[in-house]
């Protein structure tokens, strides 16, 4: 049988021959020797339902529900939701397409018409790192909600995803939707920008890394959307820092984890916090995580609800095209502060 894996090591042997300085422990865990675990909120969202089961919620456990999202949009970035509406068919659906495509040839995932995606949908590694600590032991298919139509595997395939996707898409806009109310601001304003075609999905497999002391399995970053929708499986490896410290997110396939990205800090003008993350690699056990971006269309403009805006208006194609630039000439994304009043 082929080899599926991504020649990560075959490929840049430079980087991996001398492996400069490990990621020292405190660095991967925290400050304290052993990995330090959150607990991240956990929102039910059933309270948002009016008419479930034929009853109603009281208006008083809807506003609950929406004051502890915005509470944990501004305290964490993250928090997990339980009673999603995305039924766990479809999730199951979904990570089972996608073992079945990464499980797929190395030489299969790179050509470049693979499923009849665009072009560069499927990366891995990072090309561009000149040290250990900016490569990702990890490789991802990116998917523009537009592309799935035409995605040629088979049906049950595009299905799976395409459904995945449906769901993904009207839970964010409902969750952006919330968020914006709970300011005080206009919620029309996602129904007017945020097309479900301007949003895409990210399937990422981080394979069993023999050098898990080493490399990330998706550097530290935040993520440049409104709203991010994850699902990940039973390994675990998320970490996110909080007041400084990385600190480990359990993992529990049942939930679904919803992280504010760098737009809807700008349009909170600093409110909810777009909160930086990655991913460390497993020794022995591959891993798979899906993530839906919230995203607005190239033109819209994302603008401060607030009078004293600390960031100026830009648009999402400027916001792109600065990351990319930065990311070309710095090698890392400078991300929202280059936008700061
Ligand atoms: O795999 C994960 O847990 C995180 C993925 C992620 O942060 C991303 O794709 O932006
Ligand atoms: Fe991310």
């Amino acid at each position: 049988m082929d080899d599926i894996e991504p020649p990560f090591q075959e490929t840049y042997p430079s980087l991996f021959e001398n492996p400069s300085g490990k990621l020292a422990r405190e660095e991967r865990f925290g400050m304290d020797d052993d990995e330090e675990y959150c607990e991240l909120p956990l929102i039910d969202l059933s309270r948002l339902d009016f008419s479930r089961d034929g009853s109603s919620n009281f208006q008083g456990d809807f506003d609950e529900c929406i004051k502890e999202m915005g509470k944990a949009a501004s305290e964490w970035g993250f928090f997990e939701v339980v009673n999603h509406g995305i039924p766990h068919k479809v999730l199951n659906n979904m990570r089972y397409e996608q073992k079945k495509l990464f499980h797929q040839p190395f030489c299969k995932k790179a050509e470049e018409n693979f499923m009849n995606l665009s072009a560069n949908s499927y990366r891995w590694g990072n090309p561009t790192a000149t040290c250990l600590r900016q490569f990702s032991w990890s490789e991802a298919f990116q998917i523009p909600l537009s592309d799935i139509s035409r995605l040629d595997e088979c049906n049950r395939t595009r299905s799976s995803i395409g459904l995945f996707a449906t769901k993904a898409a009207s839970l964010a806009q409902r969750l952006a939707e919330y968020l914006a109310q709970h300011l005080g601001a206009k919620s029309s304003y996602f129904r007017d920008y945020c097309p479900p075609s301007s949003s895409y999905l990210r399937m990422n497999r981080y394979p069993a890394c023999p050098l898990s002391f080493e490399v990330y399995g998706l550097m530290p970053h935040t993520d440049s959307d409104f709203l991010t929708i994850l699902y990940q499986d039973q390994v675990g490896g998320l970490q996110l820092r909080k007041d400084g410290r990385w600190l480990s997110v359990k993992p529990n396939p049942q939930l679904l984890i919803i992280n504010i990205g760098d737009l809807f800090q700008a349009l909170s003008n600093g409110a909810y916090k777009s909160i930086e993350h990655r991913v460390i690699t497993h020794p022995e056990v591959e891993r798979f995580s899906v993530a839906y971006f919230y995203c607005p269309s190239y033109e819209a403009a994302i603008e401060s609800f607030s009078k004293r805006a600390v960031y100026r208006k830009f648009s999402f194609k400027e916001y792109r095209q600065q990351v990319k630039e930065d990311v070309l000439t710095t090698g890392e994304k400078v991300g929202l502060s280059r936008f700061l009043l």
